[in-house]
């Protein structure tokens, strides 16, 4: 399995005490698979994808990333997990802002040694980014950054992908797109995608759709 939940809880203090946000999920991803977490706001699914890439810990229960057990990795063994074999896509784009569009794009793979300049290359025209390359991200509209932030977060060539709202800033045939250079990495290598959206023809065009509520998936 690239991913696997086992009865993963999540819970947050406040003000109020302890709110229960996870009550026991599970789910299994394996390579080539492709998921969309759906929910009504709030219902978790950023935290579901958030324990998914490594960047928080669940209250209880287990996960396995490419064969590891995240729960009893220690913050060095979960970083070179993240670098590795996992990109993210946030709602921000988290680019960094001193470095030109090229830059941004080859840099996780160039902290796993991984670049594949013809791949990198296909994956820029596709996404209409050829022209930008020598520019700097705040010389880019909301949409050609989040493009920018999908192209670094494919070109890195993850084993699992995990995007949220990947979309939310494209007209259709540009989010039609991006999907479809997702879709072609998953064939291409094997990697699992999941991808958190509220619309549901971009579900419709994963494999599966999971839904949160209630803390559980129906
Ligand atoms: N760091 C935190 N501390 C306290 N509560 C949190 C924290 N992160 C998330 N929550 C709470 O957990 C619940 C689930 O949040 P989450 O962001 O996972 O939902 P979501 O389904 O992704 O929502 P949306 O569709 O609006 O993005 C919310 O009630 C939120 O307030």
């Amino acid at each position: 399995m690239v991913l696997a939940f086992d009865a993963v809880k999540k819970s947050y203090v406040d003000s109020d005490g302890e709110v229960p946000v996870l009550r026991g999920v599970s789910f299994e991803l394996p390579p080539g698979a492709t998921l969309a977490l759906t929910g009504e706001s709030g219902s978790g699914k950023s935290t579901v994808l958030h324990i998914a890439g490594g960047l928080e810990a669940p209250s209880s229960g287990r996960v396995q990333l490419a064969g590891q057990d995240v729960t009893t990795l220690n913050d060095a063994g979960r970083a070179a997990l993240r670098r590795n074999e996992i990109s993210l896509v946030f709602q921000q784009f988290n680019l960094v802002p001193s470095l030109t569009v090229d830059a941004n794009i080859s840099f996780q793979a160039a902290l796993s040694g991984r670049v594949d300049t013809g791949y990198i290359e296909r994956l820029v025209a596709a996404l209409g980014l050829s022209d930008q390359m020598h520019k700097y991200p705040e010389a880019l509209s909301g949409g050609q950054q989040q493009r920018v932030a999908i192209a670094r977060a494919l070109a890195a060539k993850p084993k699992l992908l995990l995007a949220d709202e990947p979309t939310g800033n494209l007209d259709e045939a540009t989010a039609e797109g991006v999907l479809d250079q997702m879709l072609d990495l998953v064939a291409e290598t094997g990697a699992a995608l999941m991808v958190v959206t509220h619309s549901p023809k971009i579900a419709a065009r994963m494999d599966r759709e999971l839904r949160l509520q209630g803390g559980v998936v129906t």
